[in-house]
């Protein structure tokens, strides 16, 4: 970065009328904002832009007057020039009315100080915050928001989406579920503090592979209060199963990419529950977490002003003709432009000079010994998760992996044989198999191999839950160069279904972990459809690009 670039910050996706400058060489952010509070129900989009209307002009007048400020301590500032370097605006995603009024008086002031305009992705905004606040070089990242929700990892010149919501936001979830209540928007902290004098109350828990939903947990919790159980007991387990949620999918996204830094962004994370349970699992497997002040999770300029800094600094900028809004804007469409090629590799790489660590049979859920020809695979207590939970979770997924384990091989898939299962201990004993992780020989004949599995297992009735590029081994005996055969192993997010969205899942959960291992995933990617096509139901594939095709902001 420049020694001082100075930027004009300007937010307004959804509540948050604000604006703010960052000078980069005092490091000070400086944050006006005037939020929308709705008379009942939730966001209204039109109450929302008219409150854009009404206060954003007021609330950049005051980030201006703060800028002149910091602008008349600064030895090398020209008395006659902008007091900013470039005004930088939330392009996106949001409701589309709001962005309209955010983005005209960017670009109006931007004319009026002859600077230029940079266009910020709020949610790559959300992250970046986190990234700059700690220092960390390439953290995964938990943007818990209130319009989405979603785990990402930045790779070869991209913020990668590896799992996200099937459904609504964070945040909107929780809302809806308050509004149910009569309570006023925002619930959130509403629901934090009778979380606090409740008892823990059982709730559907949704996690397939690295993805969520929330939808289940929010009927299941407005059922629960209909039928009497007490409101508070209701929050309580809602903040445990959805944050439980977030937690366990992000310390897959951990165990994934072998990181061993997480930053937390977005409105949800000043829930005191989230960040301590998302704390605590990352002290339990040894990684650093980072959640910013209150002021930088909800939606602000700030994190406006920051990222517009680093993105004015890489010269990427736009001209008034490009500088239109995008309410769909995806954070993984963002090229970043101002982060270096050096954290263009994951963590795990970098930490091994290019191949995976040695250390990378702690997988994400369970710690996995090898004891010569057997494997014993044990799913330890997470701590962050309610006790009740815990237990539910980990015997429930040692049974199902010894039975879909056993069902896949009986339907001709290579598995390993369970040479032992303990439920109760949680504790299961497998044959040893393969010499690699499907990770290490992405090539496209062994990819071709895991959409024929996939298919064959989806005609007997079930899905694996999590075939990602770890939980398939490659063994080589018998073969030359990286092709062999390959075994599927973890199916303990497996479960019998007849539903097509289950399969197409699966699919779609071994195309993000393609994208997020692989630097060519869409050839890997046509090799496994195609295979998948020549042994299962075409139609699965048609589901697969209606889940690809889904406008995931709602
Ligand atoms: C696109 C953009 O407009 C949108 N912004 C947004 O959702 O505002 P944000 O400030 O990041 O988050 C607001 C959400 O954060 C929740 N929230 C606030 N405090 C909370 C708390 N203590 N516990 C749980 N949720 C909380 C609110 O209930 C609300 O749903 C987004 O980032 O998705
Ligand atoms: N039967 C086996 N034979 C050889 N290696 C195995 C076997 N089972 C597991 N492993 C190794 O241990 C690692 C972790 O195992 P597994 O995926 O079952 O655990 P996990 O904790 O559920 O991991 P994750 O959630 O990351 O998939 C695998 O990626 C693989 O390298
Ligand atoms: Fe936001």
């Amino acid at each position: 970065m420049t020694p001082d670039t100075r930027v004009l910050g300007i937010e307004g996706t959804a509540w948050a009328a604000s604006a703010a400058v960052y000078d980069s060489a005092a490091e000070t952010v400086e944050i006006e904002t005037e939020a929308y509070q709705p008379d009942s129900g939730g966001i209204h989009p039109r109450e929302a832009a008219e409150h854009m209307g009404d206060n954003v002009p007021a609330v950049v007048e005051r980030a201006l007057g703060h800028a002149r400020e910091l602008a008349a301590e600064d030895p090398d500032y020209d008395a006659d020039g902008p007091p900013v370097d470039c005004v930088a605006f939330s392009r996106g995603p949001g409701l589309g009315p709001c962005l309209r009024i955010v983005a005209t008086a960017a670009r109006a002031v931007a004319q009026r100080l002859d600077v230029p305009l940079v266009g910020v992705n709020h949610m790559v905004a959300h992250l970046e915050i986190g990234r700059h606040r700690s220092g960390f070089e390439s953290p995964v990242c938990l943007n818990a928001s209130g319009a989405n929700a979603h785990v990402l990892a930045y790779r070869n010149g991209r913020y990668r989406v590896l799992g996200e919501t099937m459904d609504t936001g964070v945040g909107n979830a929780i809302d809806k579920f308050t509004r149910h209540l009569d309570w006023s928007h925002p619930g959130g902290p509403k629901v934090e503090e009778a979380a606090e004098d409740g008892a823990y109350h059982e709730l559907p828990y949704v996690v397939k592979g690295m993805d969520f939903s929330f939808s289940g947990v929010m009927s299941a919790a407005k059922q629960a209060v209909d039928d009497g159980v007490p409101v508070e007991d209701v929050c309580h387990g809602l903040q445990e199963s959805v944050f439980a949620m977030l937690t366990e999918v992000s310390e897959r996204a951990l165990s994934l990419t072998g990181g061993d830094e997480l930053v937390l962004g977005g409105g949800v994370g000043q829930n005191d529950r989230l960040r301590e349970m998302l704390g605590e699992m990352c002290e339990q497997r040894g990684a650093e977490f980072f959640a910013p002040e209150p002021r930088f999770l909800r939606d602000n300029a700030g994190m406006i002003a920051v990222l517009g800094a680093k993105m004015y600094d890489a010269g990427d900028t736009l001209s008034i003709a490009e500088s239109g809004i995008d309410a769909d804007f995806r954070p993984d469409q963002v090229e970043v432009s101002w982060r270096g090629r050096a954290s263009d590799t994951t963590p795990a790489e970098r930490a091994s000079g290019g191949t995976p660590r040695a250390d990378e049979l702690q997988g994400a859920e369970a710690t996995v010994e090898i004891d010569g020809e057997r494997v014993i695979k044990h799913r330890r207590p997470r701590s962050y998760r309610h006790p009740k939970l815990d237990e539910r979770l980990r015997v429930e997924r040692t049974r199902e992996e010894a039975r879909l384990t056993a069902d896949a091989r009986r339907y001709g898939v290579p598995t390993p044989v369970v040479l032992d299962v303990d439920p109760w201990e949680t504790r299961l004993v497998f044959e040893r198999v393969g010499d690699a992780d499907l990770r290490e020989r992405l090539t496209e004949a062994n990819v071709r191999d895991v959409g024929r599995h996939l298919a064959t297992i989806h005609e007997a009735g079930f899905v694996h839950g999590d075939p990602t590029t770890r939980n398939v081994r490659v063994s080589f005996e018998g073969t030359s160069g990286d092709d062999g055969r390959t075994y599927l192993i973890d199916f303990g997010l497996g479960y019998y279904t007849n539903d097509r969205e289950d399969y197409a899942m699966d699919l779609h959960v071994l195309a993000q972990s393609l994208s997020g291992t692989a630097d060519d995933p869409e050839a890997l990617l046509a090799a496994a459809e195609e295979a998948y096509s020549s042994v299962g139901d075409e139609r699965v594939l048609d589901h697969l690009r209606e889940i690809e095709g889904r406008g995931r902001y709602q």
